[in-house]
């Protein structure tokens, strides 16, 4: 890291100043103002006396709890030159910051969470993309998907050196999807087939959260703050993460880069998207609902246990940007495991899933790119101790530490229902419904849980019960990547709230 240090301020104070954290340099016209964009800046007089020529360093400050704030420190000198000097001497240093990004494509979503997106980006993001000197093209989405279909069909990706989404986990997982279908597009690689090798793509995702759970910036920066994110963005910033596939009967159908929840999670979901019009509040809704309505599933998990990496589950290590775990060893010792039962939910957290509902996570333990995915199992038990488990995801107790939960640290797991009649996946909407008739009219005594809920992958409802994840990584270069059943992917990558895949 190099620093500059510079001599006194107009206070008398000296400042040193990360080159890796300025922001930007501007020569100030001490009598008139700055040169650069015609802003005035009052000066104290007697330094205005004392040293006639000043610069002013715009740089990151970090501030409380994981917050970054834009910062300007005045330097005077008595001579032009000089003065000439140090401004171009930390223009071409920022100038060989190769990391940083120059040209940026951004989706803005204008419904995510509280419909701040646009108010968001103008205000507090675009203001200081233009003064670190960043060009942008921005796009307001039209649709849901418009995003991912832009990046995967039209986008000339070429001309950027990132894309940015403002919005939640829905939009960072548009821009995952959209880039990775079309790097293997353009390079022939079937997405269907589980073990077909995947090609990195080379651009950074950046995200600027906007959401209603932000879990992918909490998680990784640990704020869910626009400007915070905004210039780890501007620094260049890059975080590895994992990236699971979701297969069923050898057909691709998402990625997932936090949370695969079956049961609770998987039915919240589904009620509260008919819920958007409340906002982020949906959530806590359709929360309390579905914990009322507390529906257990049966059926069988199997996975492939990570026995070949360091850290555990019940860790008390907490992974976030900066904090890079990447485990080397990639072979699978010891064989898959099997479990059956009643589960009231399946959970699979590739990251902690820390956000502000529950800012240790579901898993806080959990790596952001070691190519393994936490699987916590929350066995059938009474409401009580449901809540119990629920409340200990807000305080410092152990989620972990209950008789019916069960958590561990995978490679690849599979989940089939119990019901599930054959290979060929029942659609859930029709037959679902029938078997839940079905099974209660086989029991009218007894208060039956349906045969199937749904999936929530990062938000997403998936129209399949029994799937094949794997989430592994390869980690051959720093940046980031994304995995695959057996294999993963990595490609350059994107700023921290820049994701390479
Ligand atoms: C009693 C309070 C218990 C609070 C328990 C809080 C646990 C919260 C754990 C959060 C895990 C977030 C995982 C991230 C998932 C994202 O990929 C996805 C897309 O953004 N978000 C959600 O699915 C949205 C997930 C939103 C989850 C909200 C769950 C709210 C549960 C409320 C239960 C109330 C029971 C009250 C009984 C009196
Ligand atoms: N213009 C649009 N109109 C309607 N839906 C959109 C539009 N643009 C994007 N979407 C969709 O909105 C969904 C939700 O967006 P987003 O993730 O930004 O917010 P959220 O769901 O409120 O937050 P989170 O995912 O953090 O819980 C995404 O699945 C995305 O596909
Ligand atoms: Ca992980």
């Amino acid at each position: 890291m190099s620093w500059l240090t510079f001599f006194i301020t107009s206070h008398g104070t000296s400042h040193g100043v990360s080159v890796s954290e300025i922001l930007a340099v501007r020569e100030l016209d001490v009598d008139c103002g700055t040169k650069d964009d015609g802003r005035w800046q009052k000066m104290p007089q007697k330094s205005t006396e004392a040293y006639p020529y000043a610069f002013t360093v715009s740089y990151v400050e970090r501030a409380w709890q994981h917050r970054w704030r834009c910062s300007d420190v005045t330097f005077h000198c008595l001579e032009g030159a000089l003065c000439q000097q140090w401004v171009q001497t930390i223009r071409e240093q920022l100038t060989a910051l190769t990391s940083r990004p120059k040209h940026l494509l951004v989706y803005i979503n204008p419904y995510g969470g509280k419909q701040q997106g646009e108010r968001i980006y103008e205000q507090k993001v675009a203001p200081l993309f233009t003064l670190a000197s960043i060009s942008t093209h921005v796009i307001v989405t039209e649709h849901a998907n418009h995003a991912r279909d832009h990046l995967r069909t039209e986008a000339e990706l070429k001309k950027y050196d990132g894309v940015v989404c403002v919005g939640g986990d829905g939009m960072f997982s548009e821009m995952v999807h959209g880039l990775v279908s079309r790097t293997q597009r353009d390079n022939g690689v079937d997405q269907n087939s589980p073990e077909e090798k995947l090609v990195p793509c080379t651009l950074r995702i950046g995200i600027i959260p906007a959401g209603s759970t932000d879990c992918i910036c909490y998680a990784t920066v640990g704020i869910n703050d626009p400007v915070t994110s905004a210039l780890h963005i501007i620094v260049g910033d890059a975080q590895p993460m994992d990236v699971c596939s979701v297969h069923h009967n050898n057909t691709f159908l998402r990625y997932s880069v936090s949370l695969l929840g079956y049961g609770f999670y998987g039915d919240m979901l589904a009620d509260s998207e008919r819920k958007r019009w409340m906002g982020p509040a949906r959530y806590d809704f359709s929360g309390f609902k579905t914990f009322l309505t507390h529906h257990y599933y049966e059926g069988t998990v199997s996975f492939l246990p990570a026995t070949d990496i360091l850290g555990t589950p019940r860790d008390k290590t907490r992974c976030r940007a900066g904090y890079v775990l990447l485990q080397r060893t990639m072979e699978y010792k010891g064989g898959w495991r099997v479990i059956r039962g009643k589960f009231l939910a399946i959970n699979a957290a590739s990251m902690s899933c820390a956000c502000p509902r529950s800012p240790k996570g579901l898993s806080p333990a959990a790596h952001l790119a070691d190519g393994t995915t936490d699987l916590i199992l929350v066995r059938k038990c009474s409401r009580f101790n449901f809540l119990r488990h629920l409340l200990r995801h807000t305080s410092k107790y152990d989620q972990f530490d209950m008789t019916f939960v069960e958590v561990h640290r995978v490679r690849r797991f599979r989940f089939t229902p119990r019901y599930c009649q054959s290979d060929s996946e029942l659609d859930l909407r029709e037959n679902g419904k029938r078997l839940f008739s079905q099974i209660c009219r086989d029991h009218p005594a007894c208060s039956c849980s349906p045969a199937y809920s749904s999936w929530n992958c990062d938000g997403e409802i998936l129209p399949h019960a029994a799937i094949e994840v794997g989430c592994v990584t390869t980690p051959y270069n720093l940046l980031c990547k994304y995995t695959v059943h057996s294999e993963s992917i990595q490609t350059p990558s994107l700023f921290p709230h820049f994701f390479t895949l």
